[in-house]
């Protein structure tokens, strides 16, 4: 390609000079370029533009002008007899690409000095596949008909309008082909040169357009590619450019709105016209439902300045809720989801409507909550409604439950383990609960129950927010809610050294209580119809006899027990009603020992019959304070301890020591007002007591 011919060589030959005039600088610059690349080795070539005045006339052996209006123009400087020659001129193709990220239908000027230069490279950009683009001719004195934002260029900056944001410059115009043979005719070097340029010209071409076939290639690899994975995804993906027209629309979108492909325009692909307003809104990215053709659709949509193109993801509600469905019900056969929502919690009460008031509220915080109640009162249920209701409520649900758990045991199943921490442990090692439940909750039932190691280590967990795997050296960050749940008196716990009062606190960030259920006797009757709903057993029916004596029954073991006696019913019972006689042994000294005492006797009529006796014993106000004191608590589903009632008692009874009360408790068990046992149920009012109290109180001020 480099072949110097002979003629050129010899340096007896005078060099010949070529003067090229441009508009500009940088057009000047290109143009000469252009041309040493053939004839350096031969010619002078000397440039010259109209922004550098010219100091003496332009003289050479040709003199080449870049345009027509230039050539008038710079007439003048030319001297007289020079051959002049108006080039003509071609789109600087090596730069082509940088069109290709633009979206196709954008609006784009296309600028150069001249109408019928704008409308020759527009015509250029179109016969090299550039077609898809809205180019719109702008040019000095140009009416512009129609706006764009983004501008290309041939070595044209200066004429750019500026009002656009973007512009892509092809560089200057070089000399067009049939205007270089000009050249070496004119220079007389024909012979020499057309083969070096001609050659050129086929080397860039084949260049060009391997290069453009490359770049095709590989869009098209690519396109296809990337179109296969969208169409495998289960949700509508759609892509449109700022003018609404369609670039991608995936095989579930077909689903969704029928037949349309890229190039088609976004608002018709749904006839409602808030879809349309909400798809073409730059503004409006809110995620948003509408109902198209019988289906509930999700529309969530990202906007993505830089390429002027918005993409929507378009979900089926109902799909994603059966996947939400199933995924959850994956977690629940795994036991890391709560089953419990606050629909599944029965009860009318107003104790339990308040705690399920109060529940709710805590739901919102992601803060500590210690669940008190006594054992069978439904804490776990409350528990996971809490979690399901919560803002980790997609997060797992871990339970674990200390009661009859032995320390180590207790250690590796909520921190877990590193491979050989102990004899006997798994390969590989294994996650504990804080693990599992990392993003989620974490339920501690019986925390009353946790060995003091163990409570050392819970409060490190929950100070640092951070635990370390049983064998294990590093600190492995979580982040959990935990609920802890109890039915000990864990202050009376703090109090005696049985429990860290550092962690007490801790937990008990929120407390909540759930009422026995002898303080919500009004939800027996839901509760049994429920249990039997639950157990499969509609149609059981319970005497009526039988029903008032499970209202009646103390239920110890609280909705548990219920639970229980209800299944043990449907087991037993054949005839379809129950009656007395299907109730399990012990039933009815349940009944008795809760509410009367021993001796079985029934409630009494003549409640004056107490306060003679009451008189009979000790000061009446002293008994009725204590009554009133038990009753309240009783309400609130609590016991209360005699160290308690000496303490309430301190302020009007200042003299009365815990011993005299333990006294005035005897007496009032001792005629059957209240029972007395040990433990858990504490001190209690019989259904006398009760009665005798509410009669006592229409007259007397209430002492509590
Ligand atoms: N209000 C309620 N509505 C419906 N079912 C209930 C209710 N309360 C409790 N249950 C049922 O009673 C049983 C015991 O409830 P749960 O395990 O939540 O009690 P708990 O207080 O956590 O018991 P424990 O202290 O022994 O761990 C469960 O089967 C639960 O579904």
């Amino acid at each position: 390609m480099n072949q110097i011919s002979d003629k050129c060589l010899g340096g007896h030959i005078k060099r010949k000079k070529l003067a090229i005039v441009a508009g500009s600088e940088a057009t000047k610059e290109t143009l000469c370029q252009q041309m040493r690349q053939f004839l350096a080795d031969c010619v002078d070539i000397q440039g010259y533009s109209e922004e550098i005045p010219v100091q003496e006339p332009i003289k050479a052996d040709l003199v080449v002008m870049s345009s027509k209006i230039l050539a008038e123009e710079m007439a003048g400087f030319v001297e007289a007899g020079c051959p002049v020659l108006i080039v003509r001129r071609s789109l600087n193709v090596e730069h082509i690409e940088k069109l290709f990220g633009i979206p196709k239908g954008t609006s784009v000027y296309f600028v150069n000095d001249l109408k019928e230069n704008a409308h020759s490279c527009i015509e250029a950009l179109k016969e090299i596949g550039i077609d898809y683009l809205d180019l719109i001719p702008y040019y000095p004195g140009c009416r512009v008909y129609k706006k764009a934002d983004m501008a290309i260029t041939a070595g044209e900056l200066a004429l750019v309008p500026e009002s656009v944001g973007k512009v892509i410059d092809l560089g200057a115009r070089s000399i067009d082909i049939s205007s270089i043979v000009e050249i070496l005719q004119q220079l007389d070097l024909m012979e020499e040169k057309l083969s070096l340029v001609s050659e050129n010209y086929k080397e860039n071409m084949v260049r060009f357009s391997s290069h453009l076939y490359h770049l095709f290639d590989e869009a098209a690899n690519m396109n296809q590619y990337l179109g296969k994975i969208l169409n495998q995804i289960n949700d509508g993906i759609i892509a449109y450019y700022g003018n609404g027209i369609l670039s991608i629309f995936n095989e579930k979108s077909r689903t969704m709105f029928g037949p349309a492909a890229a190039g088609d325009f976004v608002h018709n692909l749904a006839m409602d016209r808030q879809i349309k307003e909400y798809l073409l809104s730059k503004e409006d990215m809110s995620d948003r439902l509408f109902r198209l053709d019988h289906q509930e659709l999700i529309f969530s949509k990202v906007r993505i300045e830089k390429i002027d193109t918005t993409v929507c993801t378009i979900k089926n509600a109902k799909e994603n809720k059966d996947i939400e469905v199933k995924l959850r019900q994956d977690l629940i056969r795994k036991g890391y989801i709560g089953k419990y929502r606050f629909t599944d919690i029965v009860g009318s009460s107003p104790v339990m409507q308040e705690a399920i008031h109060i529940a709710k509220k805590l739901a919102k915080s992601d803060l500590n909550l210690l669940i008190y109640g006594e054992s069978g009162v439904g804490k776990e249920l409350f528990a996971s409604a809490i979690h399901n209701e919560s803002l980790g409520n997609r997060g797992p649900f871990v339970a674990i439950n200390f009661s009859a758990l032995p320390e180590e045991l207790a250690e590796s199943e909520l921190f877990g383990y590193e491979e050989g921490a102990f004899t006997g442990a798994k390969k590989g090692g294994r996650l504990g609960i804080f693990e599992q439940a990392n993003q989620g909750t974490i339920f501690l039932d019986e925390i009353g129950d946790v060995s003091p190691r163990i409570q050392a280590r819970l409060l490190r967990v929950l100070q640092e927010k951070e635990i370390r795997r049983v064998g294990g050296s590093e600190n492995i960050p979580i982040d959990v809610r935990v609920i802890a749940a109890t039915n000990k008196d864990l202050v009376q716990m703090c109090r005696e050294g049985q429990f860290r009062e550092d962690l007490y606190h801790r937990l008990k960030n929120f407390y909540l209580k759930v009422p026995p259920l002898c303080a919500r006797r009004e939800d027996i009757d839901l509760l049994v119809n429920h249990f039997l709903q639950k157990h499969g057993c509609r149609q059981l029916q319970i005497s009526a006899e039988v029903m008032e004596l499970l209202r009646r029954n103390p239920w110890r073991g609280n909705v548990r027990e219920l639970e229980n006696v209800v299944e043990y019913l449907m087991a037993v019972c054949d005839s379809g009603i129950v009656e007395t006689a299907h109730l399990p042994e012990g039933f009815f000294e349940d009944i008795r020992s809760g509410w009367e005492g021993a001796s079985g006797e029934a409630p009494d009529k003549d409640l004056n019959r107490y306060t003679e006796s009451l008189w009979e014993k000790g000061n009446l106000a002293e008994y009725l304070f204590f009554l009133n004191l038990i009753k309240t608590y009783t309400d609130k589903g609590c016991t209360i301890s005699r160290r308690t009632m000496t303490l309430r008692a301190r302020e009007q009874f200042p003299y009365l020591t815990e011993e005299r009360v333990r006294k005035k408790t005897d007496d009032l068990q001792e005629l059957k007002l209240i029972t007395k046992s040990v433990g858990r149920v504490g001190m209690r009012l019989t259904i006398n007591g009760m009665k005798y109290i509410e009669y006592n109180n229409q007259f007397a001020p209430i002492y509590s």
